[in-house]
């Protein structure tokens, strides 16, 4: 089970008051009754609960049949058709993976030639299959990438390249679909009401976690528990409301960019998932706060300054796990050559512990605003209560700065401003 511990007392005591509460209530009541902006895009809040078991077992026999014919899982797309994926597995999965697990790579979410062509090489003398995921069907930087890895697969297994090639897109529409209609690829759909960003556990998601042996039914298992309980709870007793209500009581007071901090690095994909969700729900008609983060103990030694010392407009929210999976010791040494003899017999993990709290006496005594989020450890359940309540945070965050928190208009513009220069058809 997820905690959440607000550990800025001031914060709390004022950001959840009578009239937050009413707010917050109002949000809640729209919110299930689908009547808020952007309702049209409601389809993940009930999603977890309500996935059929012939989905998962359909997910589940892809996987392994991917597993089966696979040394390297391909995986192309950009935003939230590659950050949930991406997220998950950097956290469940090992730093050094061993040579025998799917080796799960990712395409399209940039566009170096220097990678694609390095990319292409590594797979040679590989088994491979590739998953493009777009939700339009449409967007550019997996659109190239997908063209380099289509004939990269037509050419190296003829005919059996559609057999090695899964589509996730749109039911409908978009050049993906289409293609992928043509060449007679497996299809997993986006489903019409689910954006981008809130899509992790949808095929999106789900397929390339599955693919690389994470159980998704516990993964599901933890985001419906956090669908049922935050579903019910007021805002006394909810930390999705209450972590929504304290951003905002601190960006009216200026605070306008939140530091999302970490002491456990396999954590950093779900800092650009949540930069993702929150940067592009958020920050729209001249509102919004900036999300950014810092991985600690690292950026204590270059962001460390700014943070504690620099334009106090920002505020802190540490995403902490309590119990490490693996661990070391400090042990003793007859020479104590490096004089840390003093530490012996401390776990690295208890390191970061203590690291924590100086680190966040001394921002207190800053003055950086602080919260704190609590996983328990790092497995499927808890990750996926995590990015559950984070989604939903985010909703009644945006609404409560009067914003849709479901499209993304602004970044139309340097989509088309591209298109213009690369003298697309029709712009
Ligand atoms: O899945 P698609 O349609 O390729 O979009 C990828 C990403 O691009 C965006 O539209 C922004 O560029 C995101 O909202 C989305 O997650």
């Amino acid at each position: 089970m997820l905690m959440i511990n607000l550990t800025y007392s001031q914060a709390i005591e004022s950001a959840v008051d009578l009239k937050m509460k009413t707010r917050l209530q109002q949000i809640q009541e729209d919110l299930y009754a689908k009547k808020g902006a952007g309702s049209d895009f409601l389809g993940w809040l009930d999603w977890p609960s309500s996935l059929p078991d012939d989905f998962l077992s359909k997910i589940e026999d892809t996987a392994k049949a991917i597993r089966d014919k696979a040394d390297v899982l391909v995986v192309i797309g950009i935003g939230g058709s590659y950050l949930g994926s991406k997220a998950v597995l950097s956290a469940l999965s090992s730093y050094f993976p061993k040579d025998e697990q799917l080796e799960v790579l990712f395409a399209g979410h940039q566009v170096s030639g220097e990678y694609l062509k390095q990319l292409l090489e590594h797979l040679e003398g590989k088994e491979v299959v590739v998953n493009v995921i777009s939700k339009s069907g449409k967007t550019t930087e997996p659109a190239i990438a997908f063209r380099f890895l289509r004939d990269y697969m037509e050419k190296r297994y003829g005919d059996g390249a559609a057999e090695r090639i899964i589509v996730t897109t749109d039911a409908e529409k978009g050049a993906l679909r289409q293609l992928a209609e043509t060449k007679g690829y497996e299809r997993f759909i986006v489903p019409d009401d689910v954006g981008g960003r809130y899509s992790v556990f949808t095929a999106v998601g789900l397929l390339p976690i599955a693919a690389a042996g994470h159980s998704i039914r516990k993964l599901l298992d933890g985001a419906k528990e956090a669908e049922t309980t935050y579903r019910e709870a007021g805002p006394d007793n909810n930390p999705a409301m209450q972590y929504a209500a304290i951003r905002h009581h601190l960006y009216v007071q200026g605070y306008t960019t939140e530091v999302n901090a970490i002491f456990e690095p396999k954590l950093s994909f779900v800092q650009e998932w949540w930069k993702q969700l929150f940067g592009e729900s958020e920050g729209k008609e001249g509102k919004g706060i900036f999300p950014a983060s810092v991985v600690f103990t690292t950026d204590l030694h270059s962001l460390g300054q700014f943070i504690q010392d620099g334009q106090r407009n920002l505020f802190e929210t540490f995403l902490l796990v309590k119990e490490a999976q693996q661990d070391l010791e400090i042990f003793e040494t007859p020479e104590d050559g490096d004089e840390l003899n003093y530490i012996a017999g401390l776990s690295l993990q208890e390191f970061n512990h203590i690291a924590h709290k100086g680190t966040s006496n001394a921002h207190l005594s800053g003055g950086v605003p602080q919260l704190s989020l609590t996983v328990d450890r790092i497995d499927e359940s808890q990750i996926g209560h995590l990015l559950y309540f984070y989604m939903l945070s985010c909703a009644y965050s945006a609404y409560l700065l009067g914003i849709n928190p479901f499209d993304q208009p602004g970044v139309e513009e340097y989509k088309n401003n591209i298109f213009k220069l690369l003298k697309k058809p029709g712009f």
